[in-house]
């Protein structure tokens, strides 16, 4: 767990980062977002102590950072950034490998290790373990930068717009592989956007930071249907409001449970603006749902997606709509 007591930074006579509080939980996925200059990378880089805080305490696990070695902290943590930072000299194995090396992991651990981290970024381990970072396209060179941060297996992970420089395609399947992982290995992450539909898609709680304060925190359903502010609903955008609002729920969410249909089903976890976009292309306003295991969990109706849900009270003056 992330917690942040009253925090500041200032640079010269510049506050950065304004008594700032808030608290990452284990496991969580936590968006920093707002303007340029607001103060999000100043947190991220407080965390770990690429900059130090000069006012309130930050603790990780109930423990002030300050009383931690900072190579130590550092190493307890991911942390990948836009630029992706790799070393051009050396393959994408021992890219891979800094932090286990450092460690001291044995020799085999390590590459038993890289094998796993490549396959699960969908890197084959036998064309890309020895080829250096020139010969990576930038989506790969990122893959590259992500299985880095996660080769010690470190429970948190910090990154400052990681896939910002990408395509839309690439990103969004960086965005998936990311989702899934941290799943999968209940890592806490931080992430800094700019990119709203980013921020909706891949966080649990959202904070949103301008001029150094940290201004609403909140599930990405609370930051569409009540933003706290004009400068929260301008980031949210008017634009496609409603397929925003369908992105933040799935197809579990809003499936009646009891009936059944047959043909081909959707999964749960299917977003209700995919689910739609499907219900579109197969001409039809019903569609069946499964849960992981492939069982019948209901079936998803076109006039649920319309129906507006209680949470939605705000939503028209959120959105901007009228
Ligand atoms: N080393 C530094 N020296 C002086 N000022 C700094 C330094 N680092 C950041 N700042 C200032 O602190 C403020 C916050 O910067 P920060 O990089 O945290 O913003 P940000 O929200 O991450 O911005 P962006 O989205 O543009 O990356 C900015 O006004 C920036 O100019």
């Amino acid at each position: 767990m992330i917690q942040f007591e009253r925090v500041s930074k200032r640079f010269g006579s510049w506050t950065a980062v304004d008594t700032v509080s808030f608290t990452v939980d284990e496991g969580e996925f936590r968006v920093l977002i707002g303007p340029s200059g607001s103060g999000k990378s100043t947190v991220l880089r407080m965390i770990n102590r690429l900059i130090p805080a000069d006012g309130g305490a930050i603790r990780i696990d109930g423990e002030d950072i300050v009383s931690l070695k900072p190579e130590e902290l550092r190493r307890r943590m991911g942390y990948v950034i836009q630029s992706v930072g790799l070393f051009p000299h050396w393959t994408v194995e021992r890219n891979i490998a800094t932090v286990p090396a450092l460690l001291g992991w044995p020799k085999p651990r390590i590459r038993d290790r890289v094998t796993e981290l490549l396959e699960m970024l969908n890197l084959d381990p036998r064309r890309y373990r020895g080829a250096y970072p020139h010969q990576l396209s930038g989506g790969q060179q990122q893959r590259v930068g992500v299985a880095r941060a996660l080769a010690a297996e470190p429970r948190i992970l910090l990154m400052d717009e990681p896939f910002s420089a990408l395509d839309p395609i690439t990103r969004a399947s960086l965005q998936s592989e990311l989702s899934a992982i941290r799943h999968r290995t209940g890592t806490t992450v931080v992430f800094v956007t700019h990119d709203m539909d980013e921020a909706l898609r891949l966080a649990d709680r959202i904070a949103v930071m301008d001029h150094g304060r940290m201004i609403q925190c909140a599930t990405p359903l609370e930051i569409l249907t009540r933003p706290a502010s004009p400068l929260v609903r301008d980031l949210v955008g008017r634009e496609e409001w409603g397929l925003k609002r369908l992105a933040v729920e799935t197809a579990g969410d809003r499936a009646r449970r009891q009936e059944r249909l047959g043909g081909i089903a959707l999964p749960v976890e299917t977003p209700l603006h995919r689910a739609l976009s499907e219900m579109v292309a197969r001409g039809t306003e019903r569609l069946p749902v499964v849960d992981g295991d492939g069982r019948p969990a209901g079936v998803l109706h076109l006039s649920d997606l319309v129906r507006s849900m209680p949470d939605d009270a705000a939503g028209g003056q959120a959105g901007g709509r009228a």
